[in-house]
């Protein structure tokens, strides 16, 4: 199997708490990007001190109470699916702090992490502060769910972004790419990918690539799989019947997103 294609591994952390996910530790290619996702059943707590790391605490399903000991958001997160395709509640805390979540309802939180050492405001992002985009055209098209965009300040290094792709379409299409750190044409972002499909039984493909196929791979990826990308383009296909969803998270060393078409492909957003 692919390193950047990681299953779903369901390790029962303490009561009530499973790790679906977790990409925090040196197995993983990626410097910059870690990211976990729990299953928390009512009443099941999960807690961390965050050390020199930020983190976005996203609400994927179900709801949940978030605090980092001074501020406590009761009763977060808006849908049961993530297929009812609106956008959820999420909290920042910033490193050096700690926070703790503890399940209102049954609930899957995906925990999105990036090195940082300047302390800024816990923040509930309110699935109304979402800003909503409709993407591309042609079989290209995606809704884009912006949770923490490089526009908005309220983060050091972490960029969070929920993208849905229809049945027969494309998306991170035509291919890009964001692995060099080099404003105002490029930047350098790692990236994480958390997937899921509609019905679940569906799969997606997706290709991540470089310019000199030094890195070449194409991975079926299956509901609630992981594919992580440390640097290339990184499409992905959608068989008719299904609707993908993924969850985003990029970080690096400078928090703008800045990416850079695969020329041999340029001509598709280019069309009329
Ligand atoms: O298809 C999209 O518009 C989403 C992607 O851009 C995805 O968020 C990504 O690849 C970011 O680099």
């Amino acid at each position: 199997m692919s390193r950047l294609l990681r299953k779903p591994e369901h390790e029962q952390l303490s009561n009530g708490v499973v790790v679906v996910h977790d990409h925090t530790k040196e197995a993983t290619p990626l410097e910059y990007v870690g990211f976990k996702v729990i299953d928390l059943s009512p009443g099941g707590t999960h807690e961390e001190e965050l050390g020199k790391v930020e983190c976005c605490i996203v609400a994927l399903t179900g709801r949940i109470d978030v605090t980092d000991g001074t501020e406590t958001f009761e009763n977060i997160g808006a849908r049961d699916s993530v297929f009812e395709q609106r956008p959820t509640d999420s909290v920042y805390v910033s490193n050096d702090r700690s926070f703790k979540v503890e399940a209102v309802t049954k609930a899957r939180v995906a925990l999105c992490y990036s090195p940082s050492d300047n302390q800024l405001p816990t923040k509930l992002i309110k699935a109304a502060d979402n800003d909503v985009e409709h993407r591309g055209k042609d079989n290209n098209k995606r809704r884009v769910h912006n949770i923490l965009p490089d526009y908005d300040d309220s983060a050091n290094s972490l960029l969070v972004v929920e993208v849905f792709t229809e049945s027969g379409n494309w998306s991170s299409y035509p291919p890009h790419k964001h692995d060099e750190d080099n404003l105002p044409e490029e930047s350098f972002l790692e990236e994480s990918y958390y997937h899921e499909m509609n019905p679940p039984q569906g799969f997606v493909f997706q290709r991540v690539y470089t310019d000199d196929r030094s890195l070449d791979e194409t991975m079926t990826v299956e509901n609630g799989h992981v594919v992580l990308v440390p640097k290339g383009y990184h499409p992905v296909g959608v068989p008719d019947g299904y609707t993908s969803y993924y969850l985003n998270v990029m970080a690096g060393p400078k928090r703008k997103w800045k990416f850079h078409n695969d020329p041999d492909h340029e001509w598709i957003v280019e069309r009329d």
